[in-house]
Order: C-alpha cells, then structure tokens, then sequence
C-alpha cells in the first residue's frame, strides 16, 4: 500500500525552502521539501497548504505539480508529489524540523537529501537552473 505525501518547493528571490528532519523523525538530520501525507478526502494541494501552514507556519499557494517519486523504505512506499510553490507571506517558525535554509538552486546537490527527494531536486534545477545561474 502506498502511502501519498506532498511537498513544497518553495520559491523566493531565486531560493528554494529546505528543512532538515529532527533527530526524533525517521530519515533523522536528512534535508527535504516540507510537506506531509496526504489524508482521506484531502486534495494534494490543499494536503500541502495544511502542512506547511502546520510545520512552518507560512501560507503557500501550490502553483504546478511537478513530477511525482515513488521510494520504499524498508517495509513501507511512498509516493512523493512535488509542488512548486509560491509564498504569500508569514514568519518561519519550526514545529518539527531541526533547521531550514534558503538554497540556490545550484547548492541543493551539496545536501544529504532523503533519497526520494532527489529526483525532484534535480528537476527543480533543470527548470530554475537556466533563470538563476551566475555562469553567463
Ligand atoms: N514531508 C516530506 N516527507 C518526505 C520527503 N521525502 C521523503 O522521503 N519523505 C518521507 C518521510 C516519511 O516517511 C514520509 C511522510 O512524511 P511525514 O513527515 O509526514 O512522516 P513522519 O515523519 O510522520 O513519518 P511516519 O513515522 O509517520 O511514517 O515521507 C519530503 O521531501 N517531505
């Protein structure tokens, strides 16, 4: 059975949000896009609203679905559906991650990512790669 979880790729001046997992989560101290698993009756993006409302306390509105991931984890498989996003306002405060940072683009392959994350982050840098490069 699969499980469907969202998360957001959140753009602001050129960044994308990262938040990295507390030592309390599974995947402890890994880099991901916030989000969480989608509940019965509940839409992708409105799944994806509510989390990052929820973790982050930012309001978001999910803007083009990107390419979705399916990973197993041991005994357990997701399906992770990447969102871009964008930021309507509010100040970060953490419920459940250890840190975040705003990322270039050109940065994100230098973080320890949860591995079904890293698809999606090589499809972000293709699609922002060109916009926001300092190479000529
Ligand atoms: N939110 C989120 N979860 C991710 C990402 N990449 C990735 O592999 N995951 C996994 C971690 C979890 O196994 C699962 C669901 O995320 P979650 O944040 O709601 O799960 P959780 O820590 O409560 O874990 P669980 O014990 O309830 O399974 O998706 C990502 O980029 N964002």
């Amino acid at each position: 059975m699969m499980t469907k979880v969202t998360c957001a790729l959140i753009e602001q001046y050129g960044r994308v949000l990262i938040t990295q997992r507390s030592e309390a989560m599974p995947l402890a101290l890994l880099w991901e896009f916030p989000g969480g698993k989608v509940e019965e009756g509940e839409t992708e993006e409105a799944c994806l609203v509510r989390e990052i409302q929820e973790e982050l306390n930012l309001n978001i509105t999910p803007t083009k679905r990107l390419t979705p991931v399916v990973q197993t984890y041991g005994d357990k498989t997701i399906e992770l559906i990447p969102f871009l996003c964008q930021y309507n306002g509010g100040t970060i405060s953490l419920a459940e991650h250890r840190s975040y940072q705003w990322v270039f683009p050109q940065d994100l392959p230098h973080f320890d990512w949860c591995p079904a994350d890293i698809p999606i982050m090589q499809e972000f840098i293709a699609l922002m790669g060109g916009r926001t490069s300092q190479t000529p």
